[in-house]
């Protein structure tokens, strides 16, 4: 699991978090949902270390995560931004092997090169993996980079916006994908806008806003009308389908 104790962060004197207390249940799928600039991402880069932690204390499966050895960390979980940053000389193929290096530091063996071509496999990337990045479109990249977060093949993987530029079919096979790897075990911290997505496929639901959590459950907990409504100040339906919430709020 990972335990989140008495996390706040401020920058430039402005909290961002605010005392945030939580437990992530290892072997599920947990969404982090709420209204933009609630504080999702800042909570996710804490947790993966982008961002250094201010005050209070985080251990992911027992590691102090202040204390942890990055090449350690590396392999107990991968981090996918919501901004990626794209070096544009690259090729595909190499973007996702960057994914092994916490594995192989640059030395990629047979099971190295096999898990690397599974996951462009896996992302529908195999007609492209000698295409330089800055060749692909914006769904394209974003598999990409999910390949090669998914190379580093960690028992956490925390993901934020990972749907993204995917278009339906693709949202919905990362979906399964997540909830696959979940059967077997893993664990996954994911950032989604799409609460159809979060109330579909998340075992787990953590809303925010101002920095806070404000909610914290299965999907029928928090998946309300009135919770959503009061998360997102607007109106929100709630419907029923396959025995999961069905949110309408496009109209
Ligand atoms: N580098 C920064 N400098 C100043 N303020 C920042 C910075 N990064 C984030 N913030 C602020 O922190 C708050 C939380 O941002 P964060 O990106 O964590 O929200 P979010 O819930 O992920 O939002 P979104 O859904 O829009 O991606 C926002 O008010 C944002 O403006």
């Amino acid at each position: 699991m990972i335990r989140v104790e008495n996390l706040s962060y401020q920058i430039d004197g402005n909290a961002i978090l605010s005392d945030v207390c939580c437990t992530i249940p290892s072997g599920q799928v947990t969404a982090l949902i709420g209204p933009n600039g609630a504080g999702k991402s800042s909570l996710l880069k804490l947790l993966g270390r982008i961002e250094t932690l201010q005050t209070g204390r985080v251990q992911i499966n027992g590691l102090d995560l202040a204390q942890t050895h990055s090449g350690r960390l590396a392999r107990e979980l991968s981090f996918m931004s919501q901004n990626l940053a794209v070096a544009s000389r690259l090729r595909v193929r190499e973007l996702v092997a960057f994914g092994r290096w916490p594995h192989c530091h640059g030395r990629p063996g047979p099971k190295d090169l096999e898990i690397c071509e599974t996951a462009l496999r896996n992302f529908d990337l195999l007609g492209l993996a000698d295409r330089f990045l800055d060749e692909l479109s914006g769904g394209q990249a974003q598999r990409a980079h999910l390949a090669m977060t998914f190379a580093q093949d960690t028992p956490w993987m925390l993901l934020d916006e990972p749907l993204n530029n995917l278009d339906m079919a693709h949202a919905r096979a990362l979906m399964r994908r997540l909830s696959d790897l979940r059967d077997a075990g893993r664990s996954v911290v994911i950032v989604l806008h799409d609460l159809n997505h979060a109330a579909a496929w998340a075992d787990h639901l953590i809303a925010m806003k101002n920095g806070r959590i404000v909610a914290e459950g299965d999907a029928d907990e928090v998946i309300t009308p009135q919770t959503l409504a009061a998360l997102y100040e607007t109106d929100v339906q709630v419907l029923r389908y396959a025995d999961r919430p069905l949110v309408l709020h496009h109209i």
